[in-house]
């Protein structure tokens, strides 16, 4: 028997076999993948019969300093937008069933005191419930735990809490529900940057940021408060989205920029941060969001699906390429003057 070792290859009479580990999930490229990795180690001297296993090990990364971790959630993500009504709830939870369908576990708390619109964009109501009456059972749908303000009080009751009562309430929500081994829990953020988005952002263990605008001046102003909010908190921007883009008349195919033109592009190379994608203005992501089945679940091999999970992906090799957490392995040192 012949066995050579060739860069990881370990090659027994013309067969090869070996592994690849991704840090994000990637189902959708993985055909794709293992096409050209085939097709380069067939291009080898010998190789005769190739494969390839392709293996998805997403780990924990760091998050502010001080702030508690989540147990069973490895990476949080916050979608946030500075100006209300851009798409920010609509982005999170077609972000969250793209990152699903990808193949990751995921979450998706609604933090949106002033419109929690994941009951309905999720297809899914009721109480959540509790074995203990200490923690809550996340609801699930489409494959991704949901919870939501929205499921324990009445949304006019939740708008007028202040705003410490708003962050503890969220907080709970957050902490006291049983996410069941999250790869990524995504954040439908309040909207805006006052003090309920800017005490969350200090409060809860995030990974990152991804900010949601439109090409519109006033979005994209807020939008810049936005990322300013989550730099002075140490938290890293992911990326930037541009949502209702373009509108394509569905009749004549028409193209106009409604919001105007390249606008959250241009923010992201100000802001030196990554530009993650456009979404059009289409009737379809507002029908599907409302029908409680979002575009990605509604028709997951459409153009649209292909932007989100395009996103999706961007967001997860961004978070996969950032420090792992080792806060678990190391002690805090804290270095105080000699009396
Ligand atoms: N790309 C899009 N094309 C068409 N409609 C969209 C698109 N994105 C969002 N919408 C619709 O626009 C409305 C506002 O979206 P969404 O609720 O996601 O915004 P938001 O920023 O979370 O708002 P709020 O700040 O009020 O929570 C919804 O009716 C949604 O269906």
């Amino acid at each position: 028997m012949t066995t050579r070792q060739l860069k990881g290859l370990r090659v027994d009479d013309g067969d090869v076999a070996f592994e690849v580990e991704l840090g994000y999930p990637a189902r959708s490229q993985e055909p794709a993948l293992r096409k050209a990795l085939v097709a380069a180690a067939r291009a080898v001297p010998g190789v005769e019969n190739v494969s390839v296993q392709i293996v998805t090990r997403i780990t924990a990364h760091a998050v502010q300093r001080g702030v508690p971790l989540l147990p069973r959630v490895k990476n949080i993500v916050a979608v946030a937008s500075g100006k209300g009504g851009v798409g920010k709830s609509t982005t999170a939870v077609n972000l969250a069933l793209a990152l699903a369908a990808e193949g990751a576990s995921v979450g998706l708390l609604d933090a949106d005191i002033y419109g929690p619109s994941q009951p309905t964009m999720m297809g899914v109501q009721g109480r959540p419930q509790s074995h203990d009456g200490q923690t809550m059972e996340p609801l699930e749908n489409h494959g991704v735990q949901v919870i939501s303000i929205g499921f324990l009080v009445e949304p006019d009751q939740a708008m007028i809490w202040r705003g410490p009562m708003a962050t503890q309430a969220l907080e709970q929500l957050l902490r006291q529900t049983n996410w069941r081994d999250l790869d990524y829990l995504i954040i439908d953020m309040p909207p805006g940057t006052g003090d309920i988005a800017l005490t969350l952002s200090q409060r809860v263990p995030l990974t990152g940021a991804v900010i949601v605008t439109t090409p519109q001046d006033i979005a994209l102003l807020d939008a810049r408060k936005g990322i300013r909010m989550f730099e002075k908190v140490g938290v890293p921007i992911l990326g930037v989205v541009e949502n209702m883009s373009v509108h394509v008349c569905p009749n004549c195919g028409h193209v106009e920029h409604i919001f105007g033109e390249g606008g959250g592009r241009r923010m992201a190379a100000d802001f030196g941060v990554d530009d993650l994608g456009a979404l059009p203005l289409n009737l379809s992501i507002r029908l599907q969001a409302d029908s409680g089945t979002p575009t990605v679940a509604a028709e997951p091999d459409g153009e649209i699906a292909a932007r989100y999970k395009a996103v999706a992906r961007q967001v997860a090799v961004k978070i996969a390429q950032r420090a792992k957490d080792y806060s678990s392995k190391f002690p805090t040192i804290t270095v105080s003057k000699g009396t």
